[in-house]
Formats: structure tokens, C-alpha cells, sequence
């Protein structure tokens, strides 16, 4: 890489891509040389060093795909990660030019890490377990990306510290108000005019419960891990998910 990090954006006309632009272009050290949407060809990505992509979910993996084998580094915000794209992507990985990286962050918000940190080590401690996010209305995936790899965290270290399943006598639920199951763990999504990204998790114990919650009321929550992610992403080769393992946490 030359001193100034060369960046493309993809989805840059998106409420995320958009703000990521604009961050971009006001960083340090940094040079936005373009912007794709859907339709466009990304070609040779306008001679980015590397992409951010902030697309939709059915279209992550084939953006993600065309930068990895043109051996660009891509810091990825989209959702719809789960484990089978991922090893695809893994596999995909291996055939790329040498020292590639990708980082799949299923949240860039410094205090949503925390939040999904935090929860991680409360799981242990408690019988009881569950995840409500709340978005705004024009998400069109649920449950949150967030809430998914919360889920997922906290459903591997009950399992690690040996709990069973999540005590709960219900029997009848036609109209799945007990929420999707996420690694075992129940999972609300609520839409609502007015918010951005919002998770609650709640662990209740006998006689107490924990509740821990992060707000993002900005996309501007947002930018500093997009950028540090950015910055730091040719120094880790290979595939990354969460921008944790970037910060040392
Ligand atoms: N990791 C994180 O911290 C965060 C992740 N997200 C995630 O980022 C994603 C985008 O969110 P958001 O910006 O709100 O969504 P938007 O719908 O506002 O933006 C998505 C953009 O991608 C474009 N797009 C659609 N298909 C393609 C394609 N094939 N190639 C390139 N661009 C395409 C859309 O264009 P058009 O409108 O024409 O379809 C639109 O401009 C979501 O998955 C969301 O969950 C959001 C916030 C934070
Ligand atoms: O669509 C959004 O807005 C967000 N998407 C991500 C998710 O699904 O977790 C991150 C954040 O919650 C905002």
C-alpha cells in the first residue's frame, strides 16, 4: 500500500455506504476513489487498496467475492454471515493473492462490542437468557446481524460451562411470540419509526436479573470502527469476524 489507503465504497448511495463515504473522505490518511451501487460493475474497483461493503445480504458475498480475488482487502458491515458463507468465503480466501484480508464485523459500534463482550462473560452465571433488538422499520433482515452473533456467543459459553436448555413451559405459541431461536436463545426483533440500533440482553437468575443494553442513535456510532477497521485491515490476512479482534478485547 501507498501512504494514503485507497478506499471503495459498495451500497455508497446507503444509509450506511453513504455516512461511510463521508467518513472516508474525511479521515486522515485516507482517499475515497469510488462508489458502487447495485448495477454498477466493480471492474477493477477504481484502484482501491481497499473496499467497504454495505450492501444487502443476498448481494455481500458475490462484492465480497470479486475484491477477494483481485487480492483488495475488504472491511465488510453487511449481515447475513452465518456459517456457511463464511466458509465459502474461507475457501475462497485460501485461493487469493497472499495476505488478503476480510473483516466481517456484524457491528462496528465500539459499545455494541462491548454490549456483546459483556454478555458473553454473563452467560455462565445465569438459567435464564434473552435477546431483544429493536431497529428501525426499512431493516429488511431479521434478527439483527447483532443479535445473531450475540446469540451465538452467549449460546457457546453456556455450552462450555455445561448448561441445559433455557428453562421456558411453553407449549403453545401458533404465532412464535417466543421469538426465533438463536443457538438456543430466544431472539425479539421489534421495528420501530424513530430508532436506529438498539439490543437489550436480559439474564435472569434466581431473584435478580442483569440487563445490558447499547443504543446507537447515529450511524456516526458507527464510523470510528469502520475506519479503524479500514486502517487495520491489511495488517490481518485472512478472514476476521468482529472487529474485536482488531481492538485487542
Ligand atoms: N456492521 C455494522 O456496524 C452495521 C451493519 N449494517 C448493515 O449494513 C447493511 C446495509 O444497511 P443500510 O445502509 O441501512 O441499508 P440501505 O438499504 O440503506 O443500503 C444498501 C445499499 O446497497 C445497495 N445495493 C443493493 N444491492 C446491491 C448490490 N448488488 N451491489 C451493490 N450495492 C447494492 C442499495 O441500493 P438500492 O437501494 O438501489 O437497492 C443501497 O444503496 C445491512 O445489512 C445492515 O444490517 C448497518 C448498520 C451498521
Ligand atoms: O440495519 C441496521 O441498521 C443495522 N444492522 C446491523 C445488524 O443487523 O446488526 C448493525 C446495527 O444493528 C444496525
Amino acid at each position: 500500500m501507498s501512504d494514503m489507503i485507497k478506499v471503495s465504497v459498495i451500497g455508497a448511495s446507503g444509509r450506511m455506504g453513504s455516512t461511510v463515504c463521508d467518513a472516508v473522505e474525511a479521515a486522515t490518511g485516507l482517499e475515497l476513489v469510488g462508489r458502487f451501487d447495485q448495477g454498477d460493475d466493480l471492474g477493477d474497483l477504481a484502484g482501491a487498496d481497499v473496499v467497504v461493503e454495505f450492501s444487502v445480504p443476498d448481494a455481500s458475498p458475490a462484492n465480497v467475492a470479486h475484491c477477494v480475488e483481485r487480492g483488495v482487502h475488504c472491511v465488510v458491515g453487511t449481515t447475513g454471515w452465518r456459517e456457511e458463507r463464511l466458509a465459502r468465503l474461507r475457501a475462497q480466501i485460501e485461493k487469493a493473492p497472499e495476505g488478503t484480508g476480510v473483516l466481517i464485523a456484524p457491528n462496528f459500534a465500539i459499545g455494541a462490542i462491548l454490549m456483546m463482550s459483556f454478555a458473553a462473560q454473563a452467560a455462565r452465571f445465569y438459567e435464564s437468557v434473552e435477546v431483544v433488538e429493536l431497529h428501525h422499520p426499512r431493516k429488511v433482515d431479521a434478527p439483527s446481524g447483532t443479535a445473531a452473533r450475540t446469540a451465538d456467543l452467549i449460546g457457546a459459553a453456556r455450552e462450555e460451562a455445561g448448561l441445559g436448555p433455557i428453562p421456558d413451559a411453553t407449549e403453545h405459541d401458533p404465532d412464535g411470540a417466543r421469538g426465533a431461536r438463536v443457538h438456543g436463545v430466544p431472539v425479539h426483533s421489534v421495528r420501530l419509526r424513530g430508532l436506529v440500533a438498539h439490543q437489550e440482553v436480559l439474564l435472569g437468575g434466581e431473584g435478580e436479573m442483569l440487563t445490558i443494553r447499547h443504543d446507537s442513535f447515529d450511524r456516526a456510532s458507527f464510523m470510528p470502527g469502520v475506519i479503524e477497521g479500514v486502517r487495520r485491515v491489511g495488517e490481518h490476512p485472512g478472514v476476521t469476524v468482529g472487529l474485536e479482534h482488531y481492538l485487542g478485547l
